[in-house]
């Protein structure tokens, strides 16, 4: 279930007082032919008669049925069938319309999740180039394109049901943002050197077990290039000889906003690191793995509530990968500097005759 604000015009401090519930039923079977399907439409028909537009307490959006015949620990099965009230969920968030289907991933906190997209967006300069990775709906993507002039702004997700939601919020847009939006259907750790590759800011907001290997390996090396421009350039460039069709598919967006055609900005490598995490020992290892070699440097790290009464903290972080070589360089600086200034010292102290 989904507690949803639904209608993005009510202001903040009265969404949740007039809030509705969009009903997911997760059914054990095939589809809505199988056995139990009866079933389902009586239970449809109770809670839309007892909670939806024409009872007395009216909490019901909208309902959607699951179908999941799989006895693992993941909750939804591929198919989904919207069985009452309105196709469409809208929330606001960072100051755009957001569509959320029941099959795409969605903040539940609102007010929360607001707070640190807010903050969020402050750490993106104005003109960047940004890539969201794991961005689900496109909600951080979307919402940064919005508000912060970007060139482009590119969003990679591996649920291929989450373009149905990406392409409604993008066709809320305001119009002529001047930025190109492209949102990617694949496995951000199958390719991540690609993906950070022009883009002058990188967001990563993973599941809860964190960055895979294969991201964190690719952040390092970015980071550590400028240091090691020999070795890193020969390596990072292979990704341009890439054959497999598959990983070139991949690569092509699955929904393109705005007709611009993408500017080649290769030679362009993240500075900025935004990572937002949901598990709090996984962002503890991660933090390590990236600030170890002086690959990144965390700048800032805010934390938000959004599960209140469980132990659980939304953390946003900033990692910077320039202030970290800024700061050596101006220390080895002044070292250099007061160096010079004892060997002169002792110098003129050895020039000096000494009184007796
Ligand atoms: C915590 S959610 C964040 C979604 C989005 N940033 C938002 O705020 O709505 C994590 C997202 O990562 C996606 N995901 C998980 N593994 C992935 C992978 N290997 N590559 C790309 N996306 C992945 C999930 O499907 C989910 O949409």
């Amino acid at each position: 279930m989904t507690v949803t604000t639904y209608n993005t015009s009510i202001p903040v401090a009265q969404r949740y007082e007039q809030a509705r519930v969009q009903v997911s039923l997760v059914w054990n079977s095939r589809d809505e032919r199988s056995k139990n399907s009866e079933k389902l439409s009586l239970l449809q028909e109770f809670l839309w008669t007892n909670g939806g537009p024409r009872s007395n307490l009216h909490v019901i959006h909208s309902i959607w049925a699951n179908f999941q015949t799989s006895t693992s620990n993941i909750i939804f099965g591929h198919k989904w069938r919207h069985i009452g009230g309105e196709a469409d969920l809208w929330e606001r968030f960072g100051g755009v319309d957001i569509c959320l289907d029941p099959y795409s991933f969605g903040q539940a906190n609102t007010l929360s999740f607001n707070s640190l997209l807010h903050k969020l967006i402050k750490y993106v300069p104005r003109g960047s180039t940004v890539v969201d990775l794991y961005s689900g709906a496109g909600v951080i993507g979307l919402a940064i394109a919005a508000s912060r002039k970007c060139r482009s702004v590119r969003c990679v997700e591996i649920n291929k049901m989450s373009k149905l939601s990406f392409e409604k919020s993008a066709s809320r847009l305001p119009p002529n943002l001047g930025c190109t939006i492209t949102w990617h259907n694949t496995d951000a750790s199958a390719e991540p050197i690609h993906w950070l590759e022009g883009s002058s800011v990188a967001i990563v907001d993973p599941p809860r077990k964190g960055l895979h290997p294969s991201v964190i390996n690719a952040l390092q090396r970015v980071a550590l290039s400028e240091r090691k421009a020999f070795k890193a350039k020969s390596s990072l460039t292979k990704v341009k000889d890439e054959k497999r069709p598959w990983i070139l598919r991949a690569r092509e967006p699955a929904v393109h906003v705005d007709s611009t055609i993408m500017e080649e900005s290769s030679g362009i490598w993240p500075e900025t690191l935004i990572y937002i995490s949901c598990g709090w020992d996984s962002f503890k290892k991660d933090c390590k793995s990236l600030i170890s070699n002086e690959a990144w440097h965390l700048e800032n790290a805010h934390a938000f509530n959004f599960f209140p009464g469980t132990d659980s903290i939304e953390v946003l972080a900033i990692f910077r990968r320039d202030s970290g070589i800024a700061q050596k360089k101006t220390k080895t600086k002044t070292k250099t500097k007061a160096k010079a200034k004892a060997k002169t010292k002792a110098k003129k102290k050895k020039a000096k005759p000494s009184k007796v």
